[in-house]
C-alpha cells in the first residue's frame, strides 16, 4: 500500500530528520539498531503479535497472554536478551502478558528482601520458571495503610514455623496480579506476631498450589476477583489462608530476622521492606512515557490524514491537525512525552545509584528517592491518563473503537494512578518531605537534593525575571518561575498547618485540614521536577543533536514550560510569581510556539519509532492509510465472517413474525 500523500508531505516538510532524534531517545545509533532488532523479534512473532486481541474473549486473551509470556522466555534464550531487553519486551506487549508480576515484583522482591541463603534457594527456581509467583500485599480491607494489614503470621517456637491465617474477610489478600490462576507461590506481606507482640509488616514466601496438579494446597483458598476495566490478562486474585504453616527460613530476612528461639531483630532502615514498591514506581514512570508516546503517535498521524471541514470558507477540507484547538489536544502530549522521556531516563539512573547505596547499607538517600519516586509515579500517571483521554477524544467517533490502539493503551494506563500506591496518598508522602525541607530551610541550614532551590527562594523577594520577550523562551528563567511557585505553595501550606496547630488543633488534625494545599504543593514540586529534568536533558542527551533537531527539541521544552503555566495559571498568579500582564504574554508565546511545533508534529512522533506491529493501531499506522486499515479491521471481525448470526433465527425472526411472547 502506498503512503498517504497527506502524511508524506508532513515528513517532507519537517525541518529535521526524525532518525537523529530517535538516536537521541535510544541513546545512540547502535542502541537504535539493537532496539529495532529486538522489536522485530517480538513484533514479527505470530504468538506475540496482538493483532486480533480485540476480538478475543476474556479466557482466550488470558491463554494467549500465557503463551506470549512463554514465547518471550524462548526468545530471551534464543537471542540472549538481558534484563532490560526483557523488561522492554513486556512493555512493548502492553502488559498483555500473564505472569508479568512474577518478573516485575516476585523476583525483585526476593532479590531485595531475601538474604544470601534465600537468594540461593529461591532465585534459580523463580528465574527458571520452576515456580511462578505473585506479590501479595493488598488486602480487602487495606491497600494503602500498610501498618493496618491484618493477615497474620504467628511464630511457633515449638516447630520453628510461621502460622499464617486470615482472621476475617477484610484480611484476605485482594488484588495481587497473577494470584487468581497463575501463581504457585507468593511473596506475601503479613503482620508478624511473636508471642502476641506486633513486629510489623514482614515478607514471607508461601506456596499456594501443587506444582503438578496446580490445585490449591491444604488451607489455601484462592481465585480470581472478577472482570476488570482492562488488564484482563493479569488475573488479579483473592487469597484466604487457614493456618498455613511455613518454615522459619521462609520469612525473607534481609532487613528483619526471627531467630529459632523467636528473637526479633532488625537491620537497615525502617521502611526497607517497602523497596520493591519503589522499583515498580520507577517502572510505572517509564510506562507513562511509553503510553503517551504511543497515544501521541497514533493521534498525530490520524490528525494529519483526516480531513474534515474548512477553515477558509469554500476552500478544500482541511487536515484536522490544522485546527488550533486540535493542536492544543495533540501538541502538549508530544511535548509531555519528550519531557517524560528525559525524566524517566534520569529516574532510572538515580534509582540504580541509590539502590546500590542501599545494598551497601547506606540508607541516607532513601527519604529523597522515596519522595521523588512517589511523586513522579503519581504525577506522570495523572498526566498520562488525562492526556490519553484527551487524545482519544481527539479522534472523534473512531476514538471509541478498540481497533484504534489508543483505547486499549488508555484503559490499561488507567490502572497506574491506583496501583503501587494511590496517587493522592503518594502526593501526601511528597508533602511530608516538603514540610521537612521547609523546616530545614527556615532554620538557615542548607536543603540538599531536588529541593535545594528552596535555600535561595525562601529568602529572596519574588520577581518573575521576565523582562524582555526573549526571557519568555528562556527555559532556565521559566524553571525559576516554577521553583518560586513550588516554594510559595509549600510555604503557604506550611503556614496553614502551623496556624491550625497554634490555634489548638493537634498536628494530625491540622495535617488533614491542610491536605488539599499539601497535595497542591506536592504536584507543583513534581511538575517542577519534570521540567528540570527536561532542561537537563537538553544539555546532556540532546546536546549532540544536529542544530535543526536540537532547535525543535528546545522548542518542545519551551512549549512544555509555557503551556504548564497556562494550565496552572491560578497557582502562578495566586502566589505572585507572575502578574496578569505576564500571563497574557505567556499565553501568546505558548500559542506561537505551538504553531511552530505543529509543522514538525508528524516527524516528532515518527522519532519515537514505534513499529506498526507493536503500535497495533488502525488509525496510527506509519503509512497514514487509516481508512483502509479501519475497513480491513472491521472486515476481520469474527462476527462479520457470517452474513447472518444465530440471533436472527433465535430472536429477531420470531419478533419480525410477531411471535415474540413473554416466553422469549
Ligand atoms: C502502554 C503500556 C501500558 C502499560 C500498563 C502497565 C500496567 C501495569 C500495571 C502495573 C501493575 C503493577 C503491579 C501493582 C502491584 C501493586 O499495586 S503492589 C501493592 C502496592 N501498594 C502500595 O503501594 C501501598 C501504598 N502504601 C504505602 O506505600 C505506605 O503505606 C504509605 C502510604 C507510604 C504510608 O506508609 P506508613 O507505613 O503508614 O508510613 P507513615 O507512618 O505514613 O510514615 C511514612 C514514613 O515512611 C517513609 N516511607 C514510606 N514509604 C517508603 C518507601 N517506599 N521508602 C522509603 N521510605 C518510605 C516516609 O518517608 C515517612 O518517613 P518519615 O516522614 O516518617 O520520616
Ligand atoms: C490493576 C491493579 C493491579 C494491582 N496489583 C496488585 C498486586 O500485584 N499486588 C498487590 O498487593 N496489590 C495490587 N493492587 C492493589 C493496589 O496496590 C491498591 O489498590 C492500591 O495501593 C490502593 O489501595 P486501596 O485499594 O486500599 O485504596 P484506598 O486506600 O481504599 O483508596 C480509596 C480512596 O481513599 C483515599 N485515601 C486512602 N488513604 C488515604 C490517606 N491516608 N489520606 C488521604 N486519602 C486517603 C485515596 O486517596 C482514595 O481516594 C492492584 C490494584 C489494581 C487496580
Amino acid at each position: 500500500m502506498s503512503v498517504n500523500p497527506d502524511i508524506q508531505v508532513e515528513r517532507d516538510t519537517a525541518t529535521f530528520r526524525s532518525i537523529d532524534v530517535t538516536h537521541m531517545l535510544d541513546g545512540s545509533p547502535e542502541a537504535t539498531n539493537q532496539r529495532r532488532i529486538r522489536q522485530k523479534q517480538i513484533g514479527d512473532d505470530p504468538q506475540i503479535n496482538r493483532r486480533n486481541i480485540i476480538f478475543m474473549s476474556h479466557e482466550e486473551r488470558y491463554e494467549a497472554a500465557i503463551a506470549r509470556g512463554l514465547r518471550i522466555e524462548q526468545l530471551k534464550a534464543e537471542h540472549d536478551w538481558d534484563i532490560m531487553d526483557e523488561n522492554n519486551a513486556i512493555m512493548w506487549c502492553f502488559s498483555d502478558i500473564a505472569m508479568f508480576v512474577h518478573k516485575v515484583m516476585f523476583i525483585p522482591a526476593i532479590e531485595r528482601l531475601g538474604n544470601k541463603e534465600q537468594h540461593d534457594k529461591w532465585l534459580p527456581l523463580a528465574i527458571d520458571h520452576k515456580i511462578l509467583g505473585t506479590y501479595a500485599q493488598t488486602e480487602l480491607g487495606h491497600g494503602t495503610f500498610l501498618r493496618g494489614l491484618e493477615m497474620e503470621a504467628r511464630y511457633d517456637k515449638s516447630t520453628e514455623e510461621f502460622v499464617i491465617s486470615t482472621p476475617k474477610h477484610s484480611s484476605m489478600k485482594w488484588w495481587p496480579g497473577s494470584l487468581g490462576h497463575s501463581s504457585s507461590h507468593a511473596v506475601l506481606l503479613a503482620t508478624l506476631y511473636i508471642d502476641d507482640q506486633n513486629c510489623g509488616m514482614q515478607p514471607f514466601i508461601v506456596q499456594l498450589r501443587d506444582l503438578n496438579t496446580w490445585k490449591p494446597l491444604p488451607g489455601v483458598e484462592v481465585g480470581g476477583i472478577g472482570p476488570k476495566m482492562a488488564l484482563a490478562t493479569t488475573d488479579n486474585g483473592f487469597l484466604v489462608l487457614n493456618n498455613v504453616r511455613i518454615p522459619r527460613d521462609q520469612m525473607l530476612m534481609k532487613y528483619a530476622q526471627v531467630s529459632k528461639d523467636g528473637k526479633f531483630t532488625k537491620s537497615g532502615a525502617a521502611k526497607a521492606n517497602y523497596s520493591t514498591m519503589m522499583l515498580v514506581r520507577v517502572g510505572i514512570a517509564h510506562s507513562c512515557y511509553f503510553s503517551l508516546a504511543v497515544g501521541a503517535t497514533i493521534v498525530t498521524r490520524y490528525s494529519a490524514v483526516r480531513r474534515q471541514g474548512e477553515i477558509k470558507p469554500g476552500a478544500p477540507e482541511v487536515k484536522i491537525l490544522d485546527y488550533q484547538t486540535q493542536q492544543l489536544k495533540v501538541i502538549p502530549s508530544i511535548a509531555t512525552a519528550y519531557a517524560f522521556h528525559f525524566c524517566k531516563e534520569h529516574l532510572k539512573w538515580y534509582y540504580i545509584e541509590t539502590f546500590q547505596q542501599i545494598q551497601q547499607n547506606d540508607f541516607s538517600g532513601l527519604p529523597e528517592i522515596h519522595c521523588v519516586t512517589s511523586g513522579l509515579k503519581a504525577y506522570m500517571s495523572d498526566i498520562a491518563t488525562a492526556q490519553l483521554e484527551t487524545l482519544r477524544r481527539a479522534c472523534g467517533g473512531n476514538g471509541y473503537l478498540l481497533s484504534n490502539g489508543i483505547t486499549n493503551t488508555y484503559i490499561q494506563t488507567l490502572a497506574l494512578p491506583t496501583v503501587e500506591g494511590e496517587n493522592t496518598v503518594l502526593y501526601l508522602q511528597v508533602a511530608r518531605y516538603l514540610m521537612k525541607c521547609l523546616k530545614v530551610a527556615a532554620t538557615g541550614e542548607a536543603v540538599k537534593g531536588s529541593l535545594s532551590y528552596m535555600n535561595e527562594k525562601i529568602k529572596t523577594p519574588y520577581t518573575s525575571g521576565l523582562v524582555t520577550r526573549e526571557d519568555y523562551s528562556n527555559v532556565k528563567k521559566l524553571l525559576k518561575l516554577y521553583q518560586n511557585m513550588t516554594v510559595r505553595l509549600t510555604q503557604k501550606a506550611g503556614d496553614h498547618l502551623n496556624k491550625l496547630h497554634v490555634s489548638g488543633q493537634p498536628k494530625y488534625e491540622a495535617w488533614n485540614n491542610t491536605s488539599v494545599q499539601l497535595v497542591n504543593a506536592a504536584k507543583a514540586y513534581c511538575q517542577t521536577y519534570v521540567l528540570g529534568m527536561n532542561i537537563e536533558g537538553l544539555s546532556t542527551q540532546a546536546v549532540d543533536l544536529p542544530g535543526d533537531a536540537l532547535e525543535v527539541i528546545h522548542q518542545l521544552c519551551v512549549f512544555y514550560a509555557l503551556h504548564g503555566i497556562t494550565e496552572q495559571s491560578g497557582n502562578f498568579l495566586e502566589t505572585g510569581c507572575i502578574n496578569i500582564t505576564e500571563l497574557h504574554i505567556i499565553q501568546q508565546e505558548a500559542q506561537e510556539m505551538m504553531a511552530k511545533i505543529r509543522k514538525n508534529a508528524v516527524a516528532l512522533v515518527d522519532a519515537f519509532d514505534i513499529p506498526d506491529n507493536l503500535l497495533n493501531s488502525t488509525l496510527g499506522c506509519y503509512d497514514g492509510n487509516a481508512y483502509q486499515h479501519l475497513y480491513d479491521s472491521a472486515k476481520s471481525d469474527p462476527m462479520n465472517q457470517k452474513q447472518v448470526l444465530p440471533a436472527f433465527e433465535k430472536y429477531i425472526k420470531p419478533m419480525l413474525q410477531g411471535k415474540h411472547t413473554s416466553k422469549l
